[in-house]
């Protein structure tokens, strides 16, 4: 083997380009390129700048030669060896040349032209060579550096100092070496790319797989505003865990929806969730309600009877509009909630109860605490994690699902066919602030889709649209002015259900389970159907006398 050639043989050349070709990161390729030459004899050092933004200006030794601070050549890999065998230059982090300025001394300016350097008699260069001690201490003869160019841009520099003159045939091979770099190199980072991206598609997808989750798993409650979306996050944390809850919002806000979808996800969900209006109790009877009576307790106690509290026993107690709850049984409550003992009126015998207790209220209950109307410890103790229920008006984003959901529901339950609203009634829709919340749209579009039925479609949504128009136009909130044209009352409303039922009835001879029964014709389940048909006193005789 000659000691006085750049001895890089055809086998290893072969061999590099092969391994080139084959790599899928950029910083491997250029270690893999710059390793290999400098195991070659006679090679002291092999480095490849990349032309990339400038990023440590501010520190940078070529800081005051730099005319375009934007970019500049950045040392991405570097392998040498002293001639003592004792130092490896193989760091990119450190060192003067780190970075060079574009078209500043030889690698600059290699980059900027475009056009190889190469010196193979360096001493008589002089200019060339910013570290003349070092290069003497090498007996470094020779400097080549070539472009790397892809499709006319050039990407950066591959550069080597040997220890011999090259000839023009090592000039050559240096030539091959930077042109199928250059390819390399793009190929890499179109691969680096190719898996940012498939890591970015599969985190999206994660996250949108979560979302959709969410949604789906929470099929009955319907927005896809961003105060929705925390609610429903809220209920994942707290449905597992035997915390109080508070819900506060204005009425019609899906309180007791809320409610529902937290017991139904807690590990009491086999147990009841009882709910108590505490605003329709009578003061005098809330004791009685609430924890029961022995027979004779009072007048008109004829026999023993349970409280709420022992029907929700393992279950979950729903106190709707808590703040009703009269002072004198806050205490009472509190010492359930404490010791989760209570007696009933009118008997000495102290029970045990295992309950949850979620209430929710439409008033500010920590302002009734401040006026005395509630107890501050009760309050904290049904306070533990409150949520609460922004009003429709402030979740917009949320009122087209709505809209489409309670058509569609309505239609499939009164068996109508879904109305279609124009782009201009669901804007109405939206501009209007809706005081009654949910509760009032959901009614609405209940009156939609029996006033289209009637061919007055859209009579109760235009009126709508003309309410958001006065509303607007008069800046105050009108509650349910609604004019009445097209609109049915709760009667007639009924009756169209009750005739709704019996034709499924008649169309499906009787059958109310299975293909092609009532229930299914109606979008109900067969269970369901069977207890609207109880409710409603629907026989028999109701859909064959109707045949
Ligand atoms: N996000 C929602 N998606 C679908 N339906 C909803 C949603 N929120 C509320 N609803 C429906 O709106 C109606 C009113 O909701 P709910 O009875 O839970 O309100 P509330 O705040 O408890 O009212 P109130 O204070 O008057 O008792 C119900 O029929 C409920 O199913």
């Amino acid at each position: 083997m000659t000691q006085n050639k750049f001895n890089l043989d055809f086998e290893s050349f072969q061999l590099l380009l092969l391994e080139m070709a084959q790599q899928r990161s950029v910083d491997e390729l250029l270690k893999l390129v710059t390793s290999s030459l400098a195991s070659t004899y006679n090679v002291a050092l092999a480095r490849v700048w990349m032309i990339t933004p400038g990023d440590i200006c501010n520190t940078c030794n070529e800081y005051a030669a730099c005319q375009d601070k934007s970019r500049c050549l950045h040392l991405m890999a570097s392998h040498g060896l002293s001639i003592d065998n004792k130092t490896t230059w193989n760091t990119i982090q450190h060192g003067a040349f780190r970075r060079f300025p574009m078209g500043v001394r030889k690698v600059g300016r290699i980059a900027s032209s475009g056009q190889p350097g190469n010196i193979s008699a360096i001493s008589g260069n002089s200019d060339w060579i910013a570290d003349r001690g070092w290069v003497k201490k090498e007996h470094i003869a020779s400097f080549v550096g070539q472009p790397l160019i892809y499709k006319g841009e050039v990407l950066g520099v591959l550069a080597m100092f040997t220890r011999i003159a090259l000839d023009q045939g090592a000039l050559g091979l240096m030539r091959m070496i930077a042109d199928h770099l250059a390819y390399a190199v793009s190929n890499a980072r179109a691969f680096e790319e190719i898996k940012r991206l498939k890591r970015q598609i599969e985190n999206e997808n994660a996250y949108l797989r979560k979302e959709v989750n969410i949604a789906q798993s929470f099929n009955g409650i319907i927005g896809k505003s961003n105060a929705l979306h925390e609610i429903l996050q809220q209920i994942l944390l707290v449905a597992p865990i035997d915390t109080s809850v508070l819900i506060t919002g204005e009425s019609g806000t899906g309180k007791e929806l809320i409610a529902r979808e937290i017991h139904s996800r807690s590990k009491r969900a086999g147990h009841p969730m009882i709910k108590i209006n505490c605003a329709a109790i009578p003061k005098n009877l809330f004791e009685s309600e609430f924890f029961g009576h022995a027979r004779g307790a009072f007048t008109g106690a004829y026999k023993d009877r349970e409280g709420f509290f022992q029907i929700a026993d393992r279950g979950t107690l729903f106190l709707d509009e808590v703040g009703e709850i009269p002072l004198e049984l806050q205490g009472k409550l509190l010492r359930v909630l404490q010791e989760g003992e209570y007696q009933r009126v009118g008997e000495e015998k102290v029970r045990k109860v295992d309950v949850r207790i979620i209430s929710a209220t439409n008033r500010d209950l920590g302002r009734e605490v401040t006026a005395g109307r509630f107890r501050e410890d009760l309050y904290y103790r049904v306070n533990v994690f409150p949520f609460l229920l922004p009003p429709l008006r402030d979740r917009k984003e949320d009122i087209p699902l709505l809209v489409n959901h309670f058509l569609a529901l309505t239609s499939r339950r009164l068996n109508r066919p879904k109305p279609h609203l124009t782009q201009s009634e669901i804007e109405s829709l939206t501009k209007y602030d809706w005081p009654g919340n949910i509760r009032e749209l959901q009614n609405v579009m209940e009156r939609a889709v029996i006033t289209s039925h009637l061919g007055k479609l859209d009579s109760g949504i235009s009126s709508i649209a003309h309410l958001t128009v006065s509303t607007t136009a008069r800046g105050v909130q009108t509650t349910g002015q609604i004019d009445k044209g097209g609109i049915l009352t709760d009667a007639e409303l009924r009756q169209l259900e009750r005739e709704n039922m019996i034709e499924a009835l008649r169309v499906c001879n009787g059958k109310i389970y299975g293909p092609r029964s009532a229930s299914e014709k109606l979008g109900i389940k067969p269970t369901t159907l069977i207890s609207r048909l109880k409710k409603m006193g629907i026989t028999l005789e109701d859909w064959n006398g109707s045949n």
